[in-house]
């Protein structure tokens, strides 16, 4: 008889270890830090090294059935088998955090109450043996009827124990048909009371837990969560990090820089003068290499952000903004899906499911692209390089790491702004900030490398496709038709791009951008990356060292003002398809996204005109 493939679910509350657990036992590579939200969407995958075949999948936490977030929905529906389209998970395989058993076991029993074969699986037992809690795993199995196992997700410790409990599983139930839960009600009709009764006697009987004592976790929170010294501290973990980005970088993006360069111009002296030389030197390779230099920059940023997400400081920081975020309609909920958007907006719209407020939840999305996405980081150190002078400011900042962190904040700023408007057509209702706070823990090398190898490779791939592509286009565009034989200009003003960038420009005269500048925009509009090797095309920069050159031709056409008021466009400018696309998606609405467009473009434009009009009347 052949085996049929069951499906398991991994259900338990946020930050216990589920996605670890998946990770683990499918060979995925799904996204695992510290802080509760962290899985807003369920993912599947096959599970290795069971001698049946098993599928198995991962949800959001919840704390309990009866959801107040769209990420808890996701796992609700998953779970009762009303999700459209998704077969019923034929075993649930609870994850509890043994250093905190009763509230685990508090969504266990209502699991419980739903009848479906479960499996339970106490994980970070490393973290419970270390504070001195000691489970009694069989007695707990009696107690609830059901297999327990004792896992360390970040060691594989209990892995193969899980494996074998999933086995025993899919021979036991092989061939009976999961049906969907209609009334997940039932659950409710027992008392609260009578659960936390259980939940008492369960412990009493099964756990020994050693009286709280006050650690160095204790008297690290009293700190980074005072309300002035830990916002203190806050600002200078930010600053930190921006200075990191442009000092460390710098060497390892020089060498980058260099190779590119070295590569063109042995092009340039190698082939016959002609199509694919220029095809070469000045589509490709200065179109992907123009991109790739930043790479360094990309792999810092991310680091720290992993450190700070694996570490468990994000959620402290949520609080601590907690109150100044709601001056301005969020909350302390909107703090970890705004910081994601420092990387991209795309998941960070995406983590705005955890917001229980529906209106704070619309407000982070139309919000969150004003954080500075990793995309942006090229177009600004390019043009900061270009025009901020290299020099040191009180004797320990870099006047160019400055400028960016100030761009940054410019961000953050107009975002509080830009929040405070939208909240003042809504009336609200208050939602408490109710977060459990993760342990503080040393970042783990394993996921802080699995981590960066993971944003690396999104970098290299996307470097690879959409930028290439556009590269590519970019360049045809920019070399076809050619120019007549009695031309007087450069080759680029006769072409289609010249045409089109004349064009437009009419309508950026105001922020004194020039017609290349408006090229640019276009592709950027697929990926904001773009704007620099559309750049170095329409401006026909090649050779040497690349990206400083491309720096030295830009500081010479543009001023100070132009610069500057290229930058405020892209503080703004929702240049770019996959957030539209995540926010038509996230909020289902036309209108919503509309507006989030069209808002964010006219940000974009008042704030260019009035940076160029304002510097350009300060420096005459
Ligand atoms: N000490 C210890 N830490 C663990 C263990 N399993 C997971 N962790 C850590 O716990 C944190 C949360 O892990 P995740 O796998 O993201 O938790 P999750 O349940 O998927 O969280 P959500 O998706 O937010 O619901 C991470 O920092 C993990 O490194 C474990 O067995 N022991
Ligand atoms: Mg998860």
């Amino acid at each position: 008889m052949s085996t049929q493939a069951l499906r398991f679910a991994l259900v338990g509350n946020p930050n216990c270890g589920k996605t670890s657990i998946f990770n683990r036992l499918t060979g995925a590579r799904a996204k695992v830090a510290n802080y509760p939200g962290v899985t807003v969407e369920r993912r599947t995958g096959p599970v290795s090294g069971t001698s049946t075949p098993a599928n198995l999948v991962d949800l959001p936490g919840t704390y309990s059935l009866h959801v107040s977030s769209l990420d808890e929905k996701v796992a609700r529906d998953i779970i009762l088998g009303q999700m459209a389209g998704e077969a019923p998970p034929d075993v649930l395989i609870a994850v509890v955090d043994a250093t905190n058993l009763r509230l685990g076991l508090r969504l266990v029993l209502e699991l419980e109450k739903l009848g479906r074969p479960m499996i339970l699986a106490l994980n970070q037992a490393d973290a419970a043996e270390r504070r001195g809690i000691k489970i009694d795993t069989e007695g707990l199995a009696e107690a609830i009827g059901i297999p327990v196992v004792e896992t360390v997700a970040i060691r594989r410790h209990g892995l193969k124990a899980l494996r074998e409990a999933i086995d025993q599983a899919s021979t036991r139930y092989q061939g009976t048909q999961a049906e969907v839960i209609s009334d997940a009600g039932a659950s409710r009709k027992e008392s609260v009371e009578s659960l936390y009764q259980r939940i008492e006697q369960i412990t009493a009987a099964h756990v020994i837990a050693p009286p709280d004592k006050i650690t160095w976790q204790d008297k690290l929170d009293r700190f980074v969560m005072h309300p002035i010294a830990g916002l203190i501290a806050l600002f200078m973990v930010l600053l930190l990090i921006f200075q990191a980005v442009f000092a460390w970088a710098a060497p390892i993006m020089d060498l980058i820089d260099g190779s590119f360069g070295t590569l063109s111009e042995w092009v340039a002296a190698t082939l016959p003068d002609g199509i694919l030389k220029d095809f070469l030197a000045d589509g490709l390779i200065a179109g992907v290499g123009g991109v790739l230099v930043f790479l360094p920059q990309i792999i810092i940023l991310f680091f720290f952000i992993l450190l700070l997400e694996d570490s468990g400081y994000l959620t402290r920081a949520a609080f601590l903004l907690d109150r100044p975020m709601r001056g301005v309609g969020l909350s302390g909920r909107s703090f970890i899906p705004l910081l994601s958007s420092f990387a991209c907006a795309v998941p960070g719209i995406m983590a705005t499911r955890t917001v229980p407020d529906p209106r704070e939840r619309i407000i982070a999305i139309m919000v969150a692209p004003l954080m500075t996405c990793s995309a942006r980081l090229p177009v600004y150190t390019l043009i900061i390089a270009a025009f901020i002078p290299d020099q040191k400011v009180w004797g320990i900042f870099n006047l160019q790491g400055l400028t960016l962190f100030a761009l940054y904040i410019a961000g953050i700023v107009s975002a509080a702004l830009a929040a405070w408007l939208l909240r003042l057509r809504h009336t609200r209702e208050e939602f408490p900030l109710l977060l459990e706070l993760p342990a503080f823990r040393w970042p783990s090398p394993y996921h802080l490398l699995i981590g960066l190898r993971e944003r690396t490779w999104v970098f290299l791939r996307r470097v690879g496709t959409i930028i290439l592509a556009l590269s590519i286009v970019l360049w045809a565009l920019s070399s076809f038709p050619a120019p007549p034989a009695d031309a007087t200009g450069a080759a680029i003003e006769y072409s289609f791009a010249g045409q089109l960038g004349r064009l437009m420009q009419p309508l950026f005269e105001p922020m004194g951008f020039t017609w290349q500048m408006c090229i640019a925009l276009i592709p950027a509009m697929a990926a904001r990356e773009v704007a620099i090797s559309a750049l170095a095309t329409v401006y026909a920069v090649g050779g040497e060292t690349f990206e400083q050159a491309l720096g030295q031709t830009l500081g010479q056409s543009w001023g100070l003002p132009v610069a500057l008021a290229y930058l405020a466009w892209f503080v703004y400018a929702p240049q770019c398809l996959a957030t539209i696309a995540v926010v038509r998606r996230e909020t289902n609405s036309r209108s919503a996204t509309a507006f989030f467009t069209f808002y964010l473009f006219a940000l974009a434009y008042v704030a260019a005109v009035i940076t160029y009009q304002v510097s350009s009347w300060l420096l005459s």
